[in-house]
């Protein structure tokens, strides 16, 4: 079966100097896929390319049979790709409801989308996605003042308002307590019965929990891939990254 997204043979430079080094990955969908590795590793930057935030110095991104390689980041986004940022961008003086609002259309105008939209999809989508986000009883509340856990909750809550095919998170839980991490945990094994994700995560425990797939980067090339089991028991790995981390 074809990846829902295939990333073939992928280089970047900047400059001189080469960070992404031939870069091949599979994810099929319906799985999670977590993708780890030491700092500088080309983690962010594969996102940033899978996004069509920057673009390869060659090779190709194919998203659900499409080459999206040269396409526009909005393109890329309205074709199913979301992607959560580590720094939330919720708007902090509208309630949780009006943000999931917000976020329904992809339209470029956030104010004319609250006024706008007003179907019975939208309530059932945003019913949903706030009772999965765990943020029913916080709908009425401003989104400035909820924790950190909370907000960003409410900004996964936000790009699935945007039915993505494949989500894309940046560190979900950092900064995050024991029992935030415990929550996010949930929803993610809850979120991936309906969506494709690719989670950067640093911390193991977490990986652990969630991953259907670990892909290990090392140099901004392939280190390895497997089972969270598979990966711990290789001793590149160990070498290059758990190692490292143990010792932390
Ligand atoms: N715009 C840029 N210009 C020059 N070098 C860059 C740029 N963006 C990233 N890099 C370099 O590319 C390499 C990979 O960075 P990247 O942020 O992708 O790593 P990472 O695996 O996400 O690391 P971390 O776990 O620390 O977030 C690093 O050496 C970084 O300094």
């Amino acid at each position: 079966m074809a990846g829902l997204l295939e990333i073939h043979n992928l280089s970047k430079s900047f400059d001189t100097i080469k960070v992404i080094d031939d870069f091949s990955l599979e994810v099929v969908e319906g799985t999670l896929c977590c993708l780890v590795g030491p700092n500088g590793a080309g983690k962010t930057t594969t996102m940033d390319l899978i996004t069509g935030r920057i673009k390869p110095s060659s090779g190709k991104v194919v998203f659900a049979g499409q080459d999206i390689t040269a396409q526009p980041e909005h393109v890329i986004a309205r074709a199913g790709i979301g992607r959560k940022f580590q720094v939330p961008a919720v708007l902090r003086d509208l309630t949780v409801r009006q943000n999931l609002t917000v976020a329904f259309s992809r339209q470029t105008n956030p104010f004319w989308n609250l006024f706008r939209f007003r179907s019975p999809g939208l309530e059932r989508k945003l019913d949903e996605i706030a009772t999965l986000a765990g943020l029913t009883d916080r709908l009425g509340e401003r989104a400035g003042i909820l924790s950190h856990g909370e907000t960003q909750w409410l900004e996964i809550g936000m790009v699935l308002m945007q039915e993505p095919r494949l989500m894309l998170m940046d560190e979900p839980i950092a900064g995050m307590t024991e029992s935030e991490i415990e929550k996010t945990a949930a929803i993610f094994k809850e979120l991936r019965k309906t969506t494709t994700l690719i989670v950067v995560e640093h911390d193991m425990g977490f990986v652990r929990e969630i991953a259907d797939v670990v892909t290990v980067m090392h140099m901004g090339s392939l280190l390895a891939q497997g089972t969270i089991q598979d990966i711990e028991a290789d001793p590149r790995v160990r070498d290059v990254y758990l190692g490292e981390q143990e010792a932390a």
